[in-house]
Order: C-alpha cells, then sequence, then structure tokens
C-alpha cells in the first residue's frame, strides 16, 4: 500500500557508519539517572519492579520526583572510568539514557529546567561521557524515552481536542530537545528511542519521519533504532507492508531470537538484555538477591546474538553515585578478558551459512574473509562435539582462536567431523575452522 510515512529506504544500509556498527556487534547500554539513587525503595519499602519505574511502582508524582535532583550529587561519576570500563569490557560502542520515562535530562537542555544542571555539581554528564567514550575510540549512541511521566503536556492517548494540543506542545518540545542533542554533541554517532509504544506516539507516525529525517540532516549518517517509527497507520518497528523503519530492528528487549531461527539474519538488528533479573536502572536489591546472570550466560547471548547477524547491547546501572557495582565489574572482567583473545569469532563477524544450530554452541563466520568459527559454550559430558558439515565441505584444519593452536578432529563421514573438547573448561571455547568446498 502506499504509504508517506513508511519505512524511508529499502534493505540494509552498506554505508561506512552502518557497517562499522555492525562489524561493532558489542554494545554497553548504560542506564543512569533520579532513579539511581532510590534504587528499587522508597519511604521503607522495596519494589521488586524495574528500579527505573520506581514512580509507577511507589505512586510517586513528578512534583516529589523532582526533589531527588538535589541528591544527584554523583561524587563517585568519572566520565574516564566509564569510559576503561567500557573498553574493558570490550565493548565497541555504549549507548547512554540522555532523557529515561521520568523526564529527567543528563544534559543541561535549554527547554527544560528539569536537568543536571540544577544538581549540586551541575554536570554536563551527556557532554563528559561523550567527550571520555569518543577519545577511547567508542562509539556512543543517545537513548532517548518519548515517554515522559514529567512534562505536563504529554498524554497516553488523545481523547479530546485539549488532549490534542496539549500532545502536540509536548512533540514540539520532544522534537526541539532532538535538535538540540545533536546540534550540542554531532560526533554522536546514533539515537536509540524508547517509550513509543502509547496510542498517542502511535497516532503520531509524521512526528517519528520527520525526527528521522531531522536528525540524519543534522548528522549524516546517523543510525536510528526501529523503536522510534510509526507509519500513518500507526504501525511500529515495521511499517504497513512490512518494510523495517529506522536502520535495524530493536524489538528484541531481555529476550533473544531462537538460536535456530534464521530468518532474523535477512535484517540489521539488536538485542537489549540486563544483568539483573529485569531492572535496567541500579536496584540495590539485585546486589544481594542472586538474582543477575552469571556472567558467562551474558557471554553466550553475545555469542548467539552474532551467530544470527544481530548485535548485543548489554546494560550497566550505576549506581546514584556513579559508581559501578561489584557484580557487573565481574561482567566486565570476564567478558572482556574472554574477547581479549576470543574477539576474532565476535567483531566483523556474523552467520555462517550453510552451517545450522549444532546445539552445543555457535557457528559464526568473518564478514570479509569467510573464516568460520565454531564457538563452544555447552560441552557435552561426553567431551567430544560433533560438527554437521555443509555440503560439500571439508574441513582442512583447525585452531583453538585463544592460543592459536591446531586442534586435532576426526573425519567421521562425508559430512561429520568431531572434536575432542577439555570437559574441564569453564569459559566457551572458540575454534576458528579452515575450511574448502570438495568438488566432488
Ligand atoms: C519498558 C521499558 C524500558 N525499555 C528498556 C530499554 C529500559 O529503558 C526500560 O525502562
Amino acid at each position: 500500500m502506499p504509504l508517506m510515512y513508511g519505512a524511508q529506504s529499502e534493505g540494509r544500509r552498506d554505508d561506512e557508519t552502518m557497517r562499522r556498527f555492525r562489524h561493532d556487534r558489542f554494545g554497553q547500554f548504560i542506564h543512569w539517572g533520579l532513579y539511581s539513587i532510590p534504587a528499587g525503595s522508597w519511604n521503607g519499602v522495596t519494589y521488586d519492579y524495574a528500579a527505573e519505574f520506581l514512580p509507577q511502582s511507589a505512586g510517586i508524582g513528578p512534583a516529589r520526583w523532582a526533589g531527588l535532583v538535589d541528591d544527584f550529587a554523583a561524587p563517585e561519576f568519572d566520565p574516564e572510568a566509564w569510559a576503561s570500563l567500557a573498553a574493558d569490557l570490550g565493548a565497541r560502542y555504549v549507548t547512554v539514557t540522555a532523557k529515561h520515562h521520568d523526564g529527567f535530562c543528563l544534559w543541561p537542555s535549554s527547554l527544560t529546567d528539569f536537568t543536571v544542571a540544577a544538581t549540586p555539581r551541575g554536570r554536563d554528564v551527556i557532554g563528559e561521557l561523550v567527550h571520555a567514550y569518543t577519545a577511547r575510540g567508542i562509539a556512543v549512541h543517545l537513548y532517548y524515552s518519548v515517554l515522559d511521566w514529567h512534562h505536563p503536556d504529554w498524554r497516553y492517548a488523545i481523547s479530546s481536542s485539549q488532549d490534542e494540543e496539549a500532545f502536540d506542545r509536548y512533540l514540539s518540545y520532544a522534537g526541539e530537545q532532538l535538535r538540540e542533542l545533536a546540534t550540542r554533541y554531532p560526533n554522536v554517532r546514533g539515537f536509540w528511542f524508547d517509550g513509543t509504544w502509547d496510542e498517542s506516539v502511535k497516532a503520531n507516525g509524521r512526528w517519528s519521519w520527520e525526527i528521522e529525517c531531522m536528525l540524519k540532516r543534522l548528522i549524516p549518517g546517523a543510525i536510528v533504532n526501529s523503536r522510534l517509527r510509526a507509519d500513518e497507520h500507526g504501525a511500529r518497528h515495521r511499517d504497513s507492508n512490512g518494510a523495517l523503519m529506522g536502520d535495524y530492528f530493536s524489538g528484541f528487549e531481555r529476550r533473544l531470537p531462537d538460536p535456530w531461527d534464521r530468518t532474523v539474519t535477512a535484517e540489521d538488528w539488536e538485542a537489549c538484555v540486563t544483568i539483573p533479573q529485569n531492572s535496567w536502572g541500579y536496584h540495590a536489591g539485585a546486589e544481594v538477591a542472586r538474582t543477575h546472570k552469571h556472567p558467562l550466560e551474558l557471554l553466550e547471548q553475545l555469542v548467539q546474538a552474532v551467530s544470527l547477524g544481530g548485535n548485543l547491547l548489554l546494560n550497566f546501572g550505576p549506581r546514584g553515585d556513579g559508581s559501578f557495582a561489584p557484580f557487573e565489574k565481574d561482567v566486565v572482567h570476564t567478558l572482556g578478558a574472554w574477547l581479549e583473545t576470543n574477539g576474532a569469532c565476535i567483531y566483523g563477524c556474523g552467520p555462517a551459512d550453510g552451517w545450522d544450530y549444532p546445539g552445543w554452541g555457535y557457528y559464526t563466520a568473518d564478514a570479509e574473509t569467510g573464516a568460520v568459527y565454531a564457538v563452544v559454550t555447552r560441552i557435552p559430558v561426553s567431551g567430544a562435539i560433533a560438527l554437521q558439515l555443509p555440503e560439500r565441505t571439508r574441513v582442512r584444519n583447525a585452531t583453538a582462536v585463544a592460543t592459536g593452536r591446531p586442534v586435532p578432529f576426526a573425519v567421521r563421514d562425508d559430512r561429520t567431523v568431531r572434536f575432542e573438547v577439555d570437559r574441564a573448561s569453564v569459559i566457551p571455547l572458540a575454534f576458528a575452522l579452515e575450511v574448502e568446498q570438495r568438488d566432488d
């Protein structure tokens, strides 16, 4: 059907900025804001739900919530230390919450006084972070929630002409804030939109189209996730003709596609996941509840995403004072150390065509060289892993990615080779396979 405000382009973007995003594969999400101070509790009551939703969970009105501005002193906030942590993690880009659902701005926006400028130290958090990450060669994407619990003109739905006038004022405000962000921080690489699921936003597909156009006009090559977009019929992520809007699909939140679902390899996508079960902002309970994921679960999610042609955006929620919790530093050390020696099977890699999901791990392939990698994340009790080869394919040799040492294997039949792996290994084992086509 003809659409005025559907997808702005067909197929994958293949410009340098998008190729770099695809090559990066691994990003760090940062959720930091006023919600990081109460960290899931209010007036002595702890709410299990996500810490950044505390205003909703505890029924805290905007005026009372704004009282936290005076407490946002962030004595431990050190942008260079944050950038070092991202580098140690092995993240190639960072997506930072400029404004979350509570409407508090981590930059000194001229459009509202509900910003870091009103805090005791008044630092331009976004500006300092963009500088620090960029200086370390880490690309920055800015998260912006269209949903805004603080702004008086926000509406969940439009049910009167007064609602329509108010929400139009809100969309103008949000549009000017986004113009301000793109103008103040022109070397950010992308924008990550959220909070676009309400009827009020879905009814404004033209606005979302205009925002995407504006951002790409102000920052040529800027990357925008599919969550911003709706078309004129309210279709989100994909327009009413099924075409992806924005530059990559960003509907996988706290979940990944099934490891055997090769349909997702048709487009660029990114999954965002948390370390605790379900809090993006720092939740004090997460430090003690032991419900957060083991670092190696998260590493497996990264390998799985890459095997299906996607990126993984792994969330960290710094504490209110700007420090990171020990359980998050454990994740940094575990993933960073593994990527230090095994990153060849992640960065610049994607799906290995013809290599079906094996069950004991994942196959990835270098997008440029075609080199195939087998990453074993579920070591069988036998210690033996069988590789089902694509048709007319032969494995010439295999090496351990981490050490470069050759790995012996046995040819079982013309479609199967068998490896012995170290059953005592406590980390995923990556093997580089040199394969060739048989001409039989
Ligand atoms: C719901 C919801 C939001 N989407 C995630 C990326 C977090 O920002 C969460 O608060």
